[in-house]
């Protein structure tokens, strides 16, 4: 789930890469892997930045003052594809045609086929093992068959309508085409958001393209609209162009985002994620009203465990007539530990982030509330902690029902195996993660919650839920597949993390801040010079202009 950000000022004497470092920061909580921001200066020379780590650890003063130009892209990465090296850190880069920089946000899942087509018919080199790579080269394959010198709107809309037919998979999309303008798309199905705004003023409109709307909101950006899916939207210094590039498809947000991924502050496809988050823990406490009457279980307590429960534990408490307290505090330099990579790093963190005070535990029938149950990496934890600091009884409540399938969209949950719901019941789901019993709030009541706030959402996708992906294309062969995928990334992951690099492929590098580039791929030696806080711009010459 990472973060997309694009950004066009009015102004060609102001430059936009401290506007996009400070987006990028809002979208942290989207991707904590890598970040990156290019942008595009005079004569159309691209400048980039981009490495493994956090946009505070990337990204000083003196790197962004190096990034010139009044249009740029930013990404934040959380990978779902390839590995965690720094190659595949975003936004991508290809010289033909025109020179063109890409952000990507999603998944694609035909992945095997497409890359034969990029081998044997379009003949393009795909240095890594990132589809976004892919997704990217497609995109600039089909804008190469124009053949033209100077290309237009229409041929950058035919390109990414041609695109959307050869690619299945989520993805939403920021690029940039060198003195040209910036450009945005979202799959079919609008699994993943994109959406854009404009700041206004006498002298000229800024327009940004990004994954929330909160980014907007902080940089005085106003009329928020989402791309719709299947839409093309190309902004230049001149125009703002949209076309439906793509006949439209079930519209199908993923629910996900509204439970987990999204922050509060943000509204998504109509929808405020803080309202829903509300909604969800109103529709959980009638759901544990009533199991908590059938068991004839008293509750003292509830406590939500942070960060993103929060919002619907208040709720349910109060509907319920219970006290809230704040029984886990959080500590604040700690990131979200879902995302990070490898179970070993995410278990200790919930230790390092999460503090129960014995105070509001002790003696007490506690019910936690949490927005979801993944892994189970997380309740296992603070409900060992809960017992050690005293607690009687620990109840556990989730906002989201058991997730027992695989997510092939964006979300780096690719393994049945790893999912704690998957293939148990109800009971033995409490049993697994220590809880005296667990909760779940039901699917058409989490739809429900979401849908009450836009009602011409017809569907979500729910996939993670119920195992049936929107896009077809998902069999079990292909979950298969994904799953000795992850078997082989575990493996590298742990070596990166390591420092021991023999089993990666032909990789080097890799690893918040190590910097260490020996064997990489080009583009990852170039990128590479961030981590050492020397030279963290690469300035990348093209001079074409377009009409
Ligand atoms: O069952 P698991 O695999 O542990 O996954 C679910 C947990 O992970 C997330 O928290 P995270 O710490 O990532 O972020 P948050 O601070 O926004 O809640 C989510 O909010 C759940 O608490
Ligand atoms: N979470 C995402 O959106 C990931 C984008 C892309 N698949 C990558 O791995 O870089
Ligand atoms: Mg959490």
């Amino acid at each position: 789930m990472c973060g997309i950000l694009g950004l066009l000022l009015h102004d060609s004497r102001t430059d936009c890469a401290p506007e996009i470092c400070e987006g990028l920061s809002l979208l942290q909580h989207r991707g904590q892997d890598a970040c990156g921001i290019v942008t595009c200066g005079y004569k159309g020379r691209f400048y980039q930045c981009k490495a493994n780590g956090m946009v505070r650890d990337i990204f000083d003063e003196k790197s962004v003052q190096k990034l010139i130009g009044s249009m740029g892209v930013g990404h934040v990465r959380y990978p779902t594809a390839g590995s965690f090296n720094n190659a595949e850190a975003q936004p991508f880069y290809v010289n033909s045609p025109y020179g063109i920089v890409f952000a990507h946000n999603g998944n694609l899942i035909n992945t095997a086929s497409l890359l034969h087509y990029m081998d044997a018919t379009a003949h393009r080199h795909i240095n890594t093992s990132s589809d976004s790579e892919l997704l990217l080269n497609i995109f600039a394959n089909n804008l190469q068959q124009t053949g033209k010198f100077r290309i237009n709107e229409d041929d950058i809309f035919t390109a990414i309508g041609g695109m959307m037919k050869q690619v299945k998979g989520a993805y939403a999309c920021v690029a940039m085409l060198a003195g040209f303008g910036i450009i945005a798309f979202r799959d079919p199905n609008g699994i993943r958001p994109v959406g854009m705004a404009v700041r206004k003023s006498a002298a000229g409109n800024d327009y940004m393209f990004a994954s929330e709307s909160v980014v907007a909101d902080a940089s005085g950006f106003t009329e928020w609209d989402d791309v719709k899916p299947g839409e093309a939207v190309i902004i230049t210094r001149t125009s703002v162009s949209r076309r439906q590039v793509h006949e439209p498809a079930t519209f199908a947000p993923d629910i996900f985002e509204f439970v987990y991924f999204a922050r509060p502050d943000s509204v998504l496809d109509g929808v405020s994620v803080y309202r829903s988050r509300m909604a969800m823990g109103d529709a959980l406490a009638d759901e544990v009203r009533q199991v908590l009457t059938v068991r004839n279980i008293h509750v003292d307590v509830v406590i939500p465990v942070p960060d993103t429960s929060r919002v619907a534990a208040l709720n349910l408490a109060q509907k319920l007539n219970l006290p809230y307290r704040e029984g886990f505090i959080k500590n604040r330099y700690i990131g979200r530990t879902f995302i990070m990579p490898g179970q070993q790093m995410r278990k200790k963190n919930v230790r390092r982030k999460l503090n129960a005070m014995a105070l509001e535990f002790v003696d007490k029938n506690v019910l936690l509330v949490d927005d979801s149950i993944v892994r189970g990496t997380t309740s296992k934890e603070i409900i060992q902690m809960a017992k050690d600091v005293g607690a009687k009884k620990v109840i556990v409540a989730s906002c989201a029902p058991p997730i027992r399938y695989p997510n092939v969209y964006g979300i780096d949950m690719p393994s049945r195996n790893e999912l704690v719901a998957h293939g148990r019941a109800e009971d033995s789901i409490a049993e697994a993660i220590g809880a005296d019993l667990v909760i779940f709030q039901t699917l058409p009541k989490l739809v429900d919650s979401v849908r009450q706030f836009n009602t011409s959402i017809t569907a979500f996708d729910c996939s993670v839920f119920t195992g049936e992906y929107i896009t077809g294309g998902v069999d079990e062969a292909y979950l298969s597949h994904i799953e000795s995928l992850r078997a082989d990334n575990v493996r590298g992951k742990v070596a990166a993390m390591t420092g021991d690099l023999s089993t990666t492929e032909g990789k080097g590098g890799g690893g918040v801040g190590r910097g260490a580039n020996a064997g990489e791929p080009i583009i990852a030696t170039l990128n590479a010079t961030a981590q050492n806080g020397v030279d963290n711009t690469v300035g990348l010459h093209n001079s074409y202009s377009y009409s």
